[in-house]
């Protein structure tokens, strides 16, 4: 005997043997192959439907595994814009800033930012440091330059001016412009002699200025100098340089007049 069961072709041929025709087990041994038989459908089948939805798991795995790398590369990439867009945003209110307190045709600091620097000043000197002086200076005869020429080249006459003060000045002075073809440096802990030196040099540099086209035009610049006294409002500092400034023009420009005590 062998330890090899028989397969079905060989089970049904011996129960159709009619040697075994008369055995009383036929008939269950019939039912029982029958039986089998079904019960290994049933097996193959389930067996179909575990690979199946084993097949079908791992491919939502994987469509979801996709979905996960998609939303991942895209959360990357508005990460990527937000930063950008926030330092964007950084760099446009700096700039706001630097521009809300400069003049916008010579960059020079506007009133605003001046105003600032005063009071800083201010509290510099009550707590006892060096007095600070004002300089008013004003374009001289500048009406002509714009009839003369035209507004863009007085513009452009504004700004080389502004250019040519400010290479002048110290780090730590501030030149401003005050208004149309007004500007207004503020010395810091600086006294009058000096002030009034800075002042000269600063004059004979705007003369020295050349117009492009035509060498004859003669800049020059008018002056009013003050010197903050302790415990003043500064709008009395300014008071008194800009009255300096009109006697500089009234006794024939191109002058510095230091303000009246
Ligand atoms: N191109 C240009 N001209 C300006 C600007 N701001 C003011 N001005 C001109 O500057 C001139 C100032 O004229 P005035 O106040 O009569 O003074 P001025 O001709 O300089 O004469 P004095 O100050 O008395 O020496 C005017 O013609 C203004 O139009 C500016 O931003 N650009």
């Amino acid at each position: 005997m062998t330890d090899r069961l028989p397969d079905d072709t060989e089970l049904e041929r011996l129960l159709a043997d009619p040697e075994h025709r008369d055995n009383p087990l036929l008939p269950l041994l019939s039912l029982l192959l029958e039986r089998d038989r079904e019960q290994r459908a049933r097996l193959e089948r389930l067996l179909r439907i575990s690979d199946c939805s084993y097949d079908m798991a791992r491919g939502q795995t994987q469509d979801l595994l996709q979905q996960y790398d998609r939303q991942l590369r895209r959360l990357e990439k508005i990460t990527r814009i937000s930063d950008r867009y926030q330092r964007n945003l950084l760099e446009l209110n700096e700039q706001l800033k630097k521009a809300a307190l400069r003049d916008p045709l010579t960059g020079l600091a506007n009133r605003r930012l001046l105003m600032e620097r005063l009071h800083e000043e201010l509290e510099r000197c009550r707590r006892g440091r060096e007095p600070f002086t004002l300089v008013m200076l004003d374009a001289d005869h500048f009406k002509r330059i714009n009839d003369a020429f035209g507004h863009d080249m007085g513009d452009r006459v504004l700004c080389m001016m502004a250019d040519t003060i400010s290479r002048q000045l110290r780090d730590y002075d501030l030149c401003a412009r005050w208004g149309g073809e007004e500007f207004m440096l503020l010395l810091p802990n600086t006294g009058l002699e000096q002030a009034t030196s800075m002042v000269e040099r600063v004059m004979e540099a705007v003369r020295a200025l050349r117009l492009e086209g035509d060498e004859q035009i003669q800049l020059s610049v008018s002056a009013g100098l003050s010197t903050y006294r302790p415990d003043e409002a500064i709008d009395l500092t300014i008071y008194r340089a800009d009255s300096a400034l009109i006697r500089a023009k009234q006794n024939g420009r191109d002058r510095l007049q230091v303000a009246q005590r």
